[in-house]
């Protein structure tokens, strides 16, 4: 599904200042998602499927190696065993991973191994984690991972201007970072674990947006809280406000500790309560998890022989 890119608009603090954010409606709200409304069983495979879809799927570890990006990529070309697609009847669908997703200087090498797959490389940048480096620098690392072939940008933003209120120096560091970008697709991180409100997570994802972001995704996977629902639901509340003001459709990215089917099967079942079906396309929705993928592919295999293998049977993603 096409859609027009965002292109931003002026600082409009107005759209966000003064809005108030409920926690204990968000956090009962969040709750229900899960319990409510399970998936029924029929359709669990289906939507196991289209969450393998939308994995970015990552490593952004220190001791990250060629070998192990050229194994990841491996596994996003293809993600589940050729028996379980035999058996859910997906043998010639030709699923992949959205992504893979690295630091700058493994990006070669993704590029390399993903050749004539179509799966993009995503790379992160601007000082990931923390993002505590001179902005030109960040900038510049941007352009080093563009010019490796990333063709998606995870940045990272100031927490400090989000902390402190200072909306128009995070709205132009953002801004710079989605022109260095250029054609490449920009997810901007916000880190939610370090914002310390719910209405700090509202305003940074608005300035986000009017500067420009793609995407706008929770974390880096490094903080101590990482994807939680409630912040989860108070981002897609501010991305269909800003969708309502200006037309432009954003993608959504949460991102950090999740390890299980059932948490992808949990925010499918928020995108579509919130959003709707649109959103459950890679174009609009990817999970960032190392981790996930491996439990998504036990379940697919359960669903087809009904019973599970040994974990060791399965290439570790
Ligand atoms: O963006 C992706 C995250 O870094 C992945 O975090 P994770 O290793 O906890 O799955």
């Amino acid at each position: 599904m096409e859609h027009a890119r965002n292109e931003g608009m002026p600082l409009a603090t107005e759209m966000f200042e003064g809005h108030a954010v409920n926690r204990s409606a968000a956090e009962r709200r969040a709750a229900t998602i899960g319990a409510r409304r399970s998936v029924k069983k029929a359709y669990q495979a289906a939507w196991l499927v289209n969450a393998v879809r939308c994995i970015d799927l990552t490593t952004l570890a220190g001791d990250d190696t060629a070998a192990r990006v050229r194994r990841l990529c491996a596994k996003a070309r293809n993600p589940i065993a050729p028996h379980v697609m035999d058996g859910l009847g997906l043998a010639g669908m030709g699923l992949t991973t959205g992504a893979v997703c690295v630091y700058p200087t493994m990006v070669v090498h993704a590029v390399r191994a993903l050749e004539g797959s179509g799966v993009p490389v995503a790379s992160v940048a601007t000082g990931f984690p923390a993002g505590l480096m001179p902005l030109h620098l960040r900038l510049e690392e941007i352009r080093y991972a563009v010019g490796e072939g990333a063709q998606e940008i995870d940045i990272v933003i100031t927490r400090e201007h989000v902390l402190t209120g200072n909306w128009q120096a995070l709205y132009d560091e953002i801004a710079a970072m989605r022109e260095a970008c250029g054609e490449a697709h920009m997810k901007a991180i916000l880190a939610t674990g370090d914002l310390q409100t719910l209405g700090n997570v509202y305003a940074a994802s608005m300035v986000a947006m009017q500067a420009g972001a793609d995407f706008i995704k929770t974390s880096t996977g490094k903080e101590s809280v990482n994807a939680t629902l409630p912040v989860g639901l108070i981002m897609l509340r501010a991305l269909r406000d800003y969708g309502q003001a200006t037309g432009y459709r954003i993608g959504f990215k949460p991102a950090g500790g999740m390890k299980s089917a059932k948490e992808a099967l949990i925010w499918q079942m928020l995108m579509k309560e919130e959003l709707g079906r649109d959103w459950l396309q890679p174009d609009l929705f990817r999970f960032g998890a190392s981790s996930m993928l491996g439990d998504i592919e036990r379940q697919l295999e359960h669903h087809v022989t009904g019973r599970y293998a040994a974990s060791s049977r399965h290439a570790t993603a």
